[in-house]
């Protein structure tokens, strides 16, 4: 069952971008969600407050001894300065809560795809690490039993949007917002539920507005490629 956490504010549905994002840079736009598109069943939802926000980047009970190990090697990095993680909420406005004074906080009333579940372990658990040097992102990604195919592995739309989540979020930290453009995914090898891969991706080239990108993604000890995508980010303009 999911646990509805979140209290309703109506009325209330534009968000405003006001300033640069620490962890994602050049993050400035103002963005209004048509009404059509809020819940049609009244959610229960609310501004967080900051001990509510939950990082869904860190460690929970339900991470696979692979995911643990893939995320202590890169906060290992870390240290080092060559890797950062990337904080993880389940909400886009939740990861601008700082920018906001308390007046001015805009209410969440929509949840990000790939954290839509209340609950830990069943869909997708993952933790993504940017390298600003070389431009790349690495995501541990473990593929809950809610993510299953007809076919009993991960679902190839999952498989997508972990793709689309671990390209995205190595564009925005380079250029700032994007929309992904297109995306192309050749699937080599089904991901078993329950297990962790390592998704790799990073910035083959820029043409103006144009991000271009390639993704792996490979069992933890790289014997296995499950997938291989390409992408092509499109900046956003200024006005937008
Ligand atoms: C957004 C930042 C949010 C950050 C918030 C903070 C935290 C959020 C939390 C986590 C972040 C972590 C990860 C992020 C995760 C995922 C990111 C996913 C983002 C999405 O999931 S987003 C939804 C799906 N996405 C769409 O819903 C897009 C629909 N679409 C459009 O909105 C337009 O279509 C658009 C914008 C694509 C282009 O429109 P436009 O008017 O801006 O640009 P225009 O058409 O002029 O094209 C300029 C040049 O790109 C070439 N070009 C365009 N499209 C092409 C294509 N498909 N193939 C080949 N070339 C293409 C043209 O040929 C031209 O090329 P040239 O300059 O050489 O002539």
């Amino acid at each position: 069952m999911f646990r509805c956490s979140v209290r309703l504010i109506k009325g209330l549905t534009q968000i405003t971008w006001l300033q640069e994002q620490p962890v994602l840079p050049n993050l400035l736009y103002r963005r209004s969600v048509p009404a059509a598109y809020l819940p049609s069943r009244a959610l229960r939802v609310t501004w967080p407050c900051a001990e509510e926000v939950k990082d869904f980047s860190l460690t929970n009970p339900s991470w696979s001894p692979n995911m643990r190990n893939l995320y202590n090697k890169y906060m290992e990095l870390s240290q080092q300065e060559s890797w950062k993680r990337l904080p993880s909420y389940n909400a886009t406005a939740t990861h601008l809560i700082e920018q906001y004074p308390d007046s001015a906080k805009p209410q969440v009333t929509t949840r990000l795809f790939t954290r839509n579940l209340d609950v830990e372990d069943l869909g997708f658990e993952y933790v993504m690490f940017y390298n600003q040097a070389e431009q790349r992102t690495v995501c541990s990604f473990q593929a809950g039993p809610y993510l299953e195919s007809p076919i009993g592995f991960a679902h190839g739309g999952a498989i997508a949007a972990i793709v689309d989540t671990t390209s995205g979020a190595c564009t925005i930290c380079t250029v700032g917002k994007v929309k992904t453009a297109n995306l192309n995914i050749n699937y080599r090898s089904p991901i078993t539920l329950g297990s962790t891969v390592e998704v790799q991706c990073r910035v083959d080239k820029i043409e103006g507005r144009k991000i271009f990108l390639s993704t792996e993604i490979r069992s933890v000890n790289s014997q296995v490629l499950h997938a291989e995508a390409t992408a092509l980010f499109i900046q956003m303009k200024m006005s937008e």
